[in-house]
């Protein structure tokens, strides 16, 4: 299964074009294929990189995050709290500053209303709800559901992201953009018309895809991470060991520490694989009659690469239900990355925030861990079952943190 899933998305990708979602016949980068979405995602890269994704400016946008949100712990005063909605808003601020160059205060009622939405739209999605809608658009049309409130959501989210565009038109200075927005406007100037998608409607398309994906699976990872280091306080320990000797107490982490921090690494990547952050990739259609892991698919067949099967394959790891960081180091303690881990997915549509996400899960979480040990109280598990939609996340909990 795992060799047929990295052949589906990598070496056959040829035969497989994307299968487009049926929710309000969207654009944008998600739902776009062929020449637009090949425009839109090469312009979506060299945007966000020439607003500092991958780039140092990137990572102190992050670490000044990250002192906010250690912050906003430290008024928890070692008490019961909710990580949800802080870990939401902060991963989700670093994309806001690249497409909307703004951050959004966590007290900001508004913003948290979105950032609801969000979530919830994104469960409703890859829900029996969501499913069944992509498959059956014109009954599901007809009839009552939870999957209606993926359009009022939509809409809503939409209007927020419409009132930045707005916002960004009124005081836009052609010579000097600020964000994805600016950019966009400015290239829309370019293009006669509206062709390869740089049209006001697929503006807001592309922005709420890079708000959607940017937000929600980094924070969830870190959600997860809490979850797992809980569970497994000598994890947890031995992480701290690591920051203290290598970081120590005083200075915020940088990308600079990662080679030296093998340790820290497996655990991050050990996080990313079990808790399964986004199971099912995005459907997939056979263009021509193709063989596969010895089946005959023929033309026109939808295909849902699993990623889950790739990231517990027993033939690939040595103990895939059991959390265990060792996968990801050799036996002298270095770490190691084995082919299978594909959380990101791989081939031409491999995740555009990659570098940005694996920037944040580390600043983030090795920030988190150097000023705080977190726990449940006595007697109370956390559940490592998740709730599966297009994302698995995990069943709402509390922790506290004390400072160390
Ligand atoms: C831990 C965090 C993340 C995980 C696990 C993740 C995972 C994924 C996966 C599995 C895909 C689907 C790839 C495919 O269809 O083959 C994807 C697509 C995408 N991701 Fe991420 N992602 C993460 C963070 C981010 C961030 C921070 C951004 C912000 C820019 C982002 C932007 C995107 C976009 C725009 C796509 C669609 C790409 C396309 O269709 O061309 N992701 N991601």
């Amino acid at each position: 299964q795992c060799c047929m899933v990295k052949e589906a998305i990598v070496s056959q990708a040829e035969n497989f074009v994307d299968r487009t979602s049926s929710y309000l016949c969207l654009d944008g980068l998600f739902n776009s294929s062929g020449e637009q979405w090949k425009r839109q995602r090469r312009f979506a890269l060299s945007t966000l990189r020439s607003f500092g994704l991958g780039k140092n400016s990137m990572e102190q946008c992050i670490c000044q995050e990250l002192r906010v949100l250690q912050e906003e712990i430290e008024k928890e005063k070692g008490g019961l709290f909710t990580p949800a909605g802080l870990f939401n808003n902060a991963v989700s601020n670093i994309i806001c500053q690249l497409v909307m160059r703004k951050r959004f205060d966590y007290s900001d009622h508004n913003f948290q209303l979105m950032l609801k939405y969000l979530s919830e739209t994104i469960q409703l999605q890859g829900s029996i709800w969501g499913l069944l809608y992509d498959g059956l658009p014109g009954l599901m049309k007809l009839l009552p559901g939870p999957h209606n409130t993926i359009f009022s959501n939509y809409g809503a989210l939409l209007n927020f992201i419409g009132e930045e565009v707005k916002r960004h038109k009124q005081d836009l200075d052609h010579n000097n953009p600020r964000d994805y927005i600016d950019a966009f406007i400015i290239e829309m100037k370019n293009h006669k018309q509206s062709d390869l998608g740089f049209s006001e409607a697929n503006l807001t398309l592309c922005s709420l895809d890079l708000f959607l994906a940017g937000t929600e699976t980094t924070a969830t990872t870190l959600l997860w991470a809490l979850v797992y280091l809980i569970r497994n306080p000598d994890v947890q320990g031995g992480w701290h060991e690591e920051i203290d000797r290598v970081i120590g107490q005083t200075r915020h982490p940088t990308m600079a520490d990662r080679p030296n921090m093998p340790y820290t690494d497996a655990v991050i990547h050990e996080i990313q694989r079990i808790g399964n952050i986004v199971p099912l990739n995005g459907l997939r259609e056979a263009a021509q009659d193709t063989t596969l892991g010895g089946y005959y698919i023929p033309k026109g067949t939808s295909l849902m690469p699993m990623l889950t099967s790739v990231l517990f394959d027993e033939t690939q790891w040595e103990t895939p239900d059991t959390f265990n960081p060792g996968h990801f180091l050799n036996a002298e303690g270095k770490f190691v990355k084995p082919e299978a881990f594909l959380p990101f997915s791989a081939g031409k549509r491999v995740c555009l925030g990659e570098s940005l996400a694996k920037m944040e899960l580390f600043l983030f979480l090795v920030g988190l861990l150097q000023k705080f040990s977190f726990s449940v109280p006595d007697g109370v598990e956390l559940s490592t079952e998740g709730i599966s939609g297009a994302t698995r996340v995990p069943h709402p909990f509390q922790v506290s943190a004390k400072i160390r």
